[in-house]
Parts: C-alpha cells; structure tokens; sequence
C-alpha cells in the first residue's frame, strides 16, 4: 500500500529521533542526507527559475546552514550565480560543506554585513538560517536578516529551506517574526508547526522531500493526520432511495437569544442543507419570529425555561449559537448539560461551562467547538497561550472534559479524547474570517452527527467541508463572502457521489 506522505505530521523531535533510526535502517548517512536536501531545494529553485538566475543563500550556524552551503555549491555546478551569506558554521557537517564551498572558491559574506545593496539584482533568497534546531527567539543579527529578506518579497522568490526561519516548526509561532517564504522545501516529513496557526502566513507552497527514507522513517504513527476529501465521500454515501426524515435524525438547535436570532438561523440553515432529516430551534421569544420567517423548514420554538419537549425528540443537541450569557442561557445549558445524547457545545454554551463545569453523563457524548478565546476561557489562560501551542490547548481541553475538540482557526485541529490520533485542516480560506462562520460549522457538526457519522471522525469531516465550502465561497471574492454563501457549497459537497461540480 502506498502511503501518502504528506497526509502524515510530525512534531520536531519525532523528525530529529525517527529521520536518525530510519537513515540507519536505510544505510544512509547524515551527510548523504544533507546532500539529499540541499538537491532536493536546488529542483525546486530549477522548477521555479532557470539558469542563469542569481541567488543569495544565508546560512546560519546549525545543520539548516549545512544544508544551504551544500546547495550554495550545486547550484554553482549547475550553473546559477550565488552569493552566501553566513555566520559562523557551528555543527560537523556545517563546517565540512562551509569549507567545501570556500574550497571551490565560493565567497562568504559576514551575515552582519548583508543589507539590502546585497539583493541588488538577486532573483532566489535562500533562507538556510535555522530549521527545526530553532531552540529561543531570534535576536540580532538573525532577527535583522528575517526582516531584511521579508522586506524584498516583492522583488525576490524566497525559498526556506526545510522550516523559514523563526517559525517554530512544533508551534508554528513566530519567535517574535519569521521568514515570509513563497516556498518552503521541508525534509523528511511535514511538521505540526508548517500546518497550524501562524504557520500559513509564512510557509508559501510546502514541498516535501522525502530523501529517500520514507519507507523507514513513516512506521513513526504521526502527531496529526491530514483530513483528506476521502474520508468526507467514505462517510457521506447514497441516501437510500426509500428513506424519509425519520432516518436523518432531529437536530435541536438551542441558541438565538435576544437579539442574537441569526447565530441560531445559520446553524439551523447549515444543518438542513447538511442533511438533517429535522431541524428544530429553541431560542428565545424575541428571536422566534424572525427565525421562522426566514427559514420554513425549521421548526421554531420560543423556549422560556423548559426545555424538556424538545429534548425529548431530538437525537443530536447543538448549543451555542447566539446563545448569550443571560439567566435564561444558563437555565438551557443545565438542561442539555444532563441529556443524554451527542451535543455540540459552542460559543456562548462553552463560556458558559467555564465558568461552571458540568460533569458528562456517561451516556453523553460531548463535542466542543472553540475559537480559541473560548479555549482559553475553558483552560483558564490567555488566547496567547492557546496560539502559542495549539496542539496542547487542544489535547488539555480534550483530556478535561472528556470531550471531542475542534479547535478553530487556520489549521483547525480536531482531537478525540479516546484515541491518540488527531487531525488538522488544511484546507479553509480566510474568508471564513467573520462573524457567523462558526455558527455555520456547529450546524454541519450536528447534521452530520443526526445522521450517524461515527463520532471518531465527525469533526474532521465537519471541517473538512466547512473549510472547503469557505474556499469555493470565496472563489467569487474573499473579502464579503458571507456565511450565508457556504450553504450552496456545503449543499454540493455533502453530496460527493452526485459528481457536482464543487471545485473541491
Ligand atoms: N539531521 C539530519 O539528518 C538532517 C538535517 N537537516 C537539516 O538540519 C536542520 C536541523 O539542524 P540542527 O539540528 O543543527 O538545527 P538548526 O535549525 O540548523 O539550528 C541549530 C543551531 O542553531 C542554534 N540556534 C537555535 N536557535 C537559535 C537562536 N534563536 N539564535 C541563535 N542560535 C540559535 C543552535 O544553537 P544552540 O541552541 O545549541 O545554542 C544550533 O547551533 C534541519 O532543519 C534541516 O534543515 C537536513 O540536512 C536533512 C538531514
Ligand atoms: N483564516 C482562516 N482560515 C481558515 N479558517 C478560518 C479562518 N478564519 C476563520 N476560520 C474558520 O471560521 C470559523 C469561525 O468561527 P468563530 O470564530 O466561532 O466565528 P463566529 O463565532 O463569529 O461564528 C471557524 O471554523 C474557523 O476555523
Ligand atoms: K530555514
């Protein structure tokens, strides 16, 4: 079976300890690597600029620099013009190909020397300062070469080599900022910190180079899967031609308190064109009318404090949506807090838990959707420190509450509390950057959840198609696309065996 690398992500010290057992199983040398990697940048500075164009390679002093003075030399025999920039080589094999490139008469420039007369007429940067050695936040002269290079984006094609520089590649947060790459070629297998958060801002097209020690190396079970478009057809098949509401199940949508009816419109939309055989809303008196009006086929209820009809014929709970944090709020969530049965916890019903934990009933299955101010409120810290580790806000959130997680945001993280595997989102667009798009998201979640989509794979799926739908949303432009245009998307997407033609 052939694996597909880079559906697999790995965390910094799994590359570091697997890419070493597996060059041994595979006979292969450190510097056979290095000499892989820099081949492997040197194809795709060719696939992107042809001989004779001029590069410029900073080199820093690890094994990252190693690879750029080995590529500093390839590109010479293959005919490009370079110019290195470096500090000091510090690791064995960084100094071996330093002095191999001074050994061909290659020249070097003091890295505290480079300034902008430097990229004069320079068509590649190379950025080979740190990989994922980065150890601390960058300081001078580093810091100053980073913004240096991001300052001729426009003038230059900048290649990072392996992760750009100042990223942290288990993170993906800059320390304190990052080499804005259009390319970066990263070696032997994608890193949690190229996929998730900041990351995207930075990494431009990411190439993977294997260095032809996959087959040893992908035995390593990774830290996060890719969600592919695979997994969203295996689950979502053919409704049978006999089937009629009943086998669709009954969301129930508690949200829409006063003056918030559109959160819980959206997610009452979402999940009508996701599938739901019934969609019922529980809002409050002042937000049934215009619900209602809006939307037909939802079943509209103006909820005073009981909720127990409802919960009564419903099989999958979403609770959030335009919520609010009001009295009547808090008397909602106590109630679905003690249903049993699969609920969507999102927005206001997740602050609304921070403050006040309920415990899970044991035949509940609970799934929260944080952005992360919602995981920080959940975790009690700051959102600075979910974005500083995403991975691990993730897996706390999933481990305290014995809940499944969905972590929103660019690169959405997705975690089961009983299994180890977890998943990022690569697709998305940052169109779904406005309000209402999360209200959307809890809506698929509970349609797919309404149609038994297992629980282990719910939430992948869901943003699978939400990111997807954003980014077909956004073909029409990025900036106002509204959360109202997904639904035509999501409508053509949970429907892949239709062959519709959704861009996906
Ligand atoms: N191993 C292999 O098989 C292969 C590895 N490959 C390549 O090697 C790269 C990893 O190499 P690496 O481990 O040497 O790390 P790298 O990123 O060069 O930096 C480490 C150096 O930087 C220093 N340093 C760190 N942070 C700093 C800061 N903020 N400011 C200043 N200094 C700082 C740190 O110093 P220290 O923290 O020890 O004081 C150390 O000297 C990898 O990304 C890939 O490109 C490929 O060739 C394929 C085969
Ligand atoms: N830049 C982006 N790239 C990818 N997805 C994004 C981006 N910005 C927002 N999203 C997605 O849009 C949704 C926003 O949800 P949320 O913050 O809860 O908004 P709201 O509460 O206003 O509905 C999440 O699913 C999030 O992952
Ligand atoms: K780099």
């Amino acid at each position: 079976m052939s694996i597909d690398l880079t559906s697999m992500i790995y965390t910094a010290e799994q590359v570091r300890v697997g890419e070493q057992e597996a060059a041994v199983a595979c006979d292969v040398s450190m510097a056979q690597l290095m000499q892989r990697a820099a081949q492997a940048c040197l194809g795709a500075i060719q696939a992107q600029q042809p001989v004779p164009a001029s590069l410029l390679i900073v080199c820093g002093p690890g094994n990252n620099g190693g690879d750029g003075w080995v590529l500093a030399r390839l590109a010479q025999h293959a005919g490009y013009k370079v110019q290195v920039a470096a500090t000091a080589p510090r690791s064995n094999l960084a100094v071996l190909a330093a002095q191999a490139w001074r050994d061909q008469g290659g020249l070097v420039l003091e890295l505290e020397s480079l300034s902008a007369g430097h990229f004069q007429g320079v068509d590649v940067v190379v950025d080979a300062m740190f990989g994922n050695g980065l150890s601390r936040d960058l300081t001078a002269p580093f810091i100053d070469v980073v913004e240096l290079i991001n300052r001729h984006e426009d003038d230059c094609w900048i290649l990072s080599i392996d992760v750009p520089t100042g990223l942290d590649s288990d993170t993906g947060v800059a320390k304190p900022t990052a080499v804005q790459a259009n390319c970066t070629v990263t070696m032997i297998a994608l890193k949690v910190g190229l996929v998730t958060g900041e990351a995207v801002d930075y990494c431009g097209d990411i190439v993977l180079a294997d260095l032809g020690i996959s087959r040893a190396f992908f035995r390593t079970p990774p830290t996060l899967r890719v969600i592919q478009r695979n997994l969203v057809s295996e689950h979502l098949q053919r409704r049978r031609n006999s089937s009629h509401k009943g086998n669709y199940g009954h969301v129930l949508i508690v949200g829409g308190g006063a003056g918030m009816s559109g959160a819980a419109l959206l997610a009452g939309r979402a999940a009508l064109r996701c599938g739901a055989g019934k969609v019922s809303i529980a809002c409050h008196r002042d937000s049934q009318l215009a619900i209602a009006t809006a939307q037909p086929e939802l079943m509209v209820h103006a909820v005073a404090d009981d909720l127990t009809a409802l919960l009564d014929v419903a099989t999958t709970v979403v609770i959030g949506p335009g919520l609010g944090q009001t009295a009547w709020a808090r008397t909602l969530v106590e109630q679905v807090a003690k249903w049993q049965g699969p609920v969507v916890w999102d927005a206001d019903a997740l602050n609304s838990l921070a403050v006040a934990p309920f415990s899970k009933p044991t035949e509940s299955d609970w799934l929260f959707t944080p952005h992360p101010g919602e995981a920080a409120r959940l975790l009690g810290c700051t959102t600075q420190d979910v974005a500083a580790n995403r991975f691990q806000a993730l897996t706390q959130i999933c481990q305290n509450f014995q809940a499944y997680t969905l972590l929103k945001g660019a690169g959405t993280l997705v975690k089961s509390p009983h299994q180890n595997d977890a998943w990022v989102c690569r697709r998305g667009s940052p169109a779904l950057a406005v309000g209402g798009s999360g209200d959307v998201l809890s809506g698929v979640i509970g349609a797919l959840l309404a149609q038994k989509i297992p629980l282990e794979q719910v939430l992948a799926i869901a943003a699978w198609l939400h990111a997807v739908a954003g980014e077909n949303a956004a073909q029409r432009g990025e900036r106002g696309t509204l959360p109202s245009d997904l639904m035509a998307e999501l409508r053509a997407l949970v429907n892949p065996h239709q062959l519709l033609a959704t861009g996906a």
